[in-house]
């Protein structure tokens, strides 16, 4: 057997055009901040994509840049000026954050509102309340292409790789929410490839390139590889060992391609939201 390939960045391409659709229709452009404190390397090339793809779709979109010595009170600050702005739907604050700045501190400072990271614990618990709110971009994203793949969720056996806030719990909630039977799996877990192998949708997300193998995939079942992972080559791969795991599993989605275009594409989406609750639709 080979895979059917999950093209998010096809499918992520259709979504950012509706979104320029709906913000074409809009008597104001919603606003996008991102704001980036010193250079992380693995943030740069994401920042760039998020702009032009913010732009093209109509957003009024921009980075602010702070130095890498920013103190934590200087963020907190920034924060502040962008929740009292009304032109501003959406806040996200790049991470990760150096040393001297609590991620948390800065997250729990957005406005839930418009925090379009969903990474607020308001936001974190509405999800877990299965309350309407902004939900993370990335599991978002996964659940679109598992709805354009048309994968039956109710019912279905999925297993999340992987507990972290930004990514394994809210992918879990959102399964949950969709009527699947989820396990959440993790580095602590007793015999992971077994428990892999069980998955008829099996979500990657632990950040260990090609740490999933051919022999942890049911055969047949739909792989969606979260990580990107730059290896010492310059190579960027997945969670998952790509080439032995499509030989077994009925659907997968790449690395590149895959996942990483709809985190995009749910930024947007999830600023569009946020303005249109601000603000309602005209
Ligand atoms: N507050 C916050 N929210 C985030 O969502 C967040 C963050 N901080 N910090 C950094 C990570 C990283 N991240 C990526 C999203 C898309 C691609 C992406 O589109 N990747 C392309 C490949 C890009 C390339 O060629 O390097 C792909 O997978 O096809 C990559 C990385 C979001 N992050």
């Amino acid at each position: 057997m080979t895979a059917r390939i999950l093209d998010g960045k096809a499918i992520a391409a259709r979504l950012r055009a509706r979104l320029a659709d709906r913000v074409a229709a809009l008597p104001f452009r919603p606003g996008l901040r991102v704001v980036r404190v010193g250079d992380d390397p693995a943030s740069g090339v994401y920042v760039r994509n998020k702009d032009k793809a913010a732009l093209e779709a109509g957003f009024d979109s921009a980075t602010i840049h702070l130095p890498a010595e920013t103190s934590e009170a200087a963020l907190l600050a920034e924060i502040a000026r962008l929740n009292a702005d009304p032109a501003v739907d959406g806040i996200l604050v790049q991470l990760p954050l150096p040393p001297q700045i609590r991620a948390e501190a800065a997250i729990a400072a957005v406005d839930p509102a418009k925090d379009v990271d969903g990474f607020h614990p308001l936001n974190a618990g509405r999800l877990a309340a299965g309350q309407p709110g902004l939900v993370p971009c990335t599991p978002r994203g996964v659940m679109h292409i598992l709805a354009e793949a048309g994968v039956e969720l109710r019912g279905a056996r999925a297993v999340v790789l992987g507990r972290s806030q930004i990514v394994g719990r809210p992918m879990a909630q959102l399964l949950l929410g969709a009527d699947a039977t989820v396990t959440i799996a993790h580095s602590r877990t007793r015999d992971l490839p077994g428990e892999c192998r069980r998955a008829e949708v099996l979500v990657a997300a632990v950040g260990r390139p090609e740490m999933v193998r051919a022999d942890w995939i049911a055969p047949g079942a739909v792989v969606v590889d979260v990580g990107i992972n730059r290896l010492a080559d310059g190579r960027l791969v997945g969670d998952v060992a790509y080439a032995e795991a499509a030989a077994v599993a009925g659907a997968i989605t790449p690395v590149p391609g895959g996942v990483g275009p709809m985190t995009i594409a749910c930024l947007l989406e999830n600023t569009l939201d946020a303005a249109i609750a601000r603000r309602g639709a005209a």
